[in-house]
């Protein structure tokens, strides 16, 4: 595949897509923008109405890349685990960490050539080497300047950049490999999570008309992938709020361009890598350490992208219950529900505050909360 056949974004009638999910809900537009997932029937409490078994792409953090599993995101307070994938670069080794033999095996069984692998101990490697040498100081754009501007011009100047790389000796070109720090390093790992699956899937058809809970490995993470296609992306709104992530982007585009092996590149553009961040920022769910008492802290050890679960809204009086088990997450019904209501989830752990305080809590993930609750209590703030 060239690079140019692989810009063609992949084809997927969105409504058919959209409502083969799950036999219990159709994904629709909502009264307050967007859309959201509205039953069929009515649904009975504790019924699970949606279990996705692995994510399309997910990504460790730094601090606990040797105590999470790779696979299954099993941890265990801070033990580091045995089985793992390693390979040594001059005086660097680099590995990825696994809880079991097995996870590992299920995690090699799903690669192809070693590609994945390959790709997330190279990002490892140049992480490495850039460790030190980071300038910790953030370029911020111009304030006095037009920010869209800018960025149009900034990503203008990376496709100059491209077109440079391009002519250059393979040699050379690994001195354009940019420095990361931990959160680019994150992202990069998850981005190109995303960009093996592209590979990966490329050639494979699906069946439309079948519901997810009826198909299996492959071809239920192409339909994945193809809801992952459709997801909103929020890049712009995250920049404009922080504007030096404008760079921080550029950053992760360059280091991905250069380093990701041959197999991707087709896959690569700043299109498809800035919708891809931007996709992440309002659809991953976080991967946190289970605490048996809720006043202790939890650990961020990471986060997974599930996109048939990303077309949940948030309900400040939600009606399902998410519950993730090694890295399956299931949807069940917390009470009876009638045909045609909303299903909908907690995205954070504010419901017992305040309209405001939830309020101001939900705007730093670029929404003003339209749930019913919200407009009940408002509606008494009012009187
Ligand atoms: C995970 S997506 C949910 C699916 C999304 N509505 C769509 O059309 O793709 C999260 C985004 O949905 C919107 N959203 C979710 N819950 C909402 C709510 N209670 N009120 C308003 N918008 C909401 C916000 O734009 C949020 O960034």
């Amino acid at each position: 595949m060239t690079v140019d056949e692989a810009y063609i974004p992949l084809q997927v009638d969105e409504d058919i897509v959209l409502n083969n999910i799950s036999p219990y809900f159709k994904v629709s537009k909502t009264k307050y923008g967007g859309r959201g997932c509205f039953t069929y029937h009515d649904i009975p409490k504790d019924t699970v109405i949606l279990r996705c078994q692995r994510p399309i792409s997910h990504s460790v953090t730094k601090p606990f890349k040797k105590e999470c599993c790779n696979y299954c995101f099993n941890y265990f307070n801070g033990k580091i685990l045995k089985s793992k994938i390693s390979k040594k670069y001059g005086k660097d080794t680099c590995s990825i960490f696994f809880c079991s033999e097995e996870c590992k095996e299920s995690f090699i069984s799903q690669d192809v050539n070693d590609i994945y692998q390959t790709s997330l101990l190279l990002i490892e490697k140049h992480y490495l080497n850039s460790l030190g040498k980071f300038d910790l100081e953030l370029k911020e754009p111009p304030k006095n300047q037009d920010l869209d501007q800018i960025i149009v011009q900034e990503w203008n100047h990376v496709e100059e950049w491209e077109d440079k790389l391009n002519a250059m000796k393979p040699a050379k070109r690994s001195n354009q490999i940019p420095q990361i720090n931990d959160s680019e390093y994150l992202e990069i790992k998850y981005v190109v999570g995303v960009l093996f699956q592209r590979f990966k899937l490329s050639t494979l058809t699906t069946t439309p008309n079948k519901y997810l809970e009826d198909i299996q490995s492959d071809e239920l993470m192409k339909r994945e992938l193809e809801l992952f296609e459709i997801l909103q992306s929020s890049e712009t709104e995250k920049v404009e709020k922080f504007p030096y992530l404008l760079y921080s982007y550029i950053n992760i585009y360059k280091f991905i361009k250069v380093t990701s092996l041959p197999e991707l590149q087709p896959f690569i553009n700043p299109q498809r890598v800035r919708d891809t961040i931007g996709r992440n920022l309002t659809n991953a769910f976080g991967i946190w350490s289970e605490v048996l008492n809720p006043t202790e802290d939890k650990e961020f050890l990471g986060f997974g992208v599930y996109p048939s679960a990303s077309y949940f809204n948030h309900s400040c009086s939600p009606n399902l219950i998410k519950k993730r088990i090694n890295n399956t997450l299931t949807f069940t019904t917390k009470r009876d529900i009638q045909a045609n209501e909303e299903l909908c989830i907690d995205y954070g752990s504010y419901l017992d505050e305040n309209v405001i305080v939830r309020r101001k809590e939900l705007s730093e993930w670029f929404f003003e909360c339209g749930c019913e609750k919200c407009n009940i209590d408002l509606e008494k703030l009012c009187i």
